[in-house]
């Protein structure tokens, strides 16, 4: 089967105050239709500069001068305006780590949802249909809120009930529990990849909790310093990491796998992976060059302006 999601060798570049960061750096993922794949990895390897891309929802001072990614065929960044519009709105659905920033703070939560389903039946009776999905106890009052008066938890759900009322065909979940308390967590985990199994929606789950991940995603791909490393049955890339790093991340992870559960870290040769390690280190401190730059400079590339953010 041919890939929904097809990344090839992308490089992003931030500027700021006179710097260059390269957050990406030949990123590569193809994922096929229905796919749950997580993907993981520390903090600066570039997960979210990764799934914003997927929609071009880069900030203004990013720049994408090599690579392609196409969703469905579609060359993403190279479409017009009109049509990546059209991309966002009827084929991809982002969820954020903080829901709460996601809404509109001037807003009842009815007539946020009321415009999210703009072209969809959006009736009270929809509204109520939405919120009772992603299992929100009393909709009718959560309705008539703003979102000041709701928990994290309440807003996560109701950002999932926007972006799934459209089944999109791809999900990028950008570490969606994060700021949740740890006792909804799961609950919200099981929520997302529930409604995305019924639609039948593409799943790329971003996340640091491998645990959480070996859970629920069939295929993992592994980020570190802008590039995937490792990618994978979920089974395979957890339970016997061949990258030096992917192991290193699993066995420092405290929110992964439990010793001897299904990371195997006792076979390796510690010597080699510190070595390893180090080279890795060494090539990333080379690619992710943080560079003085002219800002008069004409060779600069001017970042391309995005456009407004998705409406949710
Ligand atoms: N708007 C920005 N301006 C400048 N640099 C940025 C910007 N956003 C991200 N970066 C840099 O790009 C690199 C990749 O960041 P990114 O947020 O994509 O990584 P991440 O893996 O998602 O991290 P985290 O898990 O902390 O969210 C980092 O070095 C980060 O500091």
């Amino acid at each position: 089967m041919s890939a929904i999601l097809d990344i090839q060798d992308v490089t992003v570049e931030y500027s700021t105050g006179g710097t260059i960061v390269r957050a990406l750096d030949g990123a590569s993922l193809a994922v096929r239709a229905g796919e749950t794949v997580g993907l993981v990895g520390e903090s600066g390897s570039g997960k979210s500069t990764l799934g914003s891309l997927v929609g071009r929802l880069l900030p203004g001072n990013a720049s994408y001068p090599e690579g392609r990614v196409l969703v469905d065929g579609h060359d993403v960044l190279q479409l017009g305006v009109k049509e990546l519009r059209t991309l966002r709105r009827e084929q991809l659905g982002f969820i954020p780590q903080d829901p709460i920033s996601a809404l509109d703070p001037t807003m009842r939560i009815g007539r946020q949802l009321e415009l999210a389903l703009r072209g969809l039946p959006n009736d009270r009776a929809a509204l109520v249909g939405h919120l009772e999905r992603v299992r929100m106890r009393e909709p009718e009052r959560v309705l008539r809120l703003f979102p000041h008066e709701i928990s994290g938890g309440m807003a996560q759900r109701i950002v999932i009930a926007m972006t799934m009322a459209r089944s999109p065909r791809i999900l990028i979940a950008d570490e969606p529990t994060a700021a949740l308390d740890s006792n909804v967590r799961s609950e919200v985990t099981k929520l997302v990849f529930g409604l995305a199994r019924d639609a039948g929606t593409t799943v790329l789950w971003l996340s640091h909790d491998l645990r959480s991940v070996g859970r629920w995603c069939e295929r993992v791909a592994v980020m570190y310093a802008g590039r995937v490393v490792e990618d994978g049955p979920a089974e395979q890339v957890l339970g016997s990491p061949t990258h030096p790093y992917t192991v290193a991340l699993a066995a420092a992870d405290p929110a992964g796998v439990q010793p001897g559960e299904r990371i195997e870290t006792s076979s390796v040769d510690v010597a080699t992976l510190a070595e390893s390690f180090r080279d890795d280190e060494r090539a990333a401190k080379r690619r992710a060059k943080t560079r003085k730059t002219d800002a008069e400079s004409a060779d600069d590339p001017e970042p391309a302006p995005e456009e407004e953010v998705v409406a949710r």
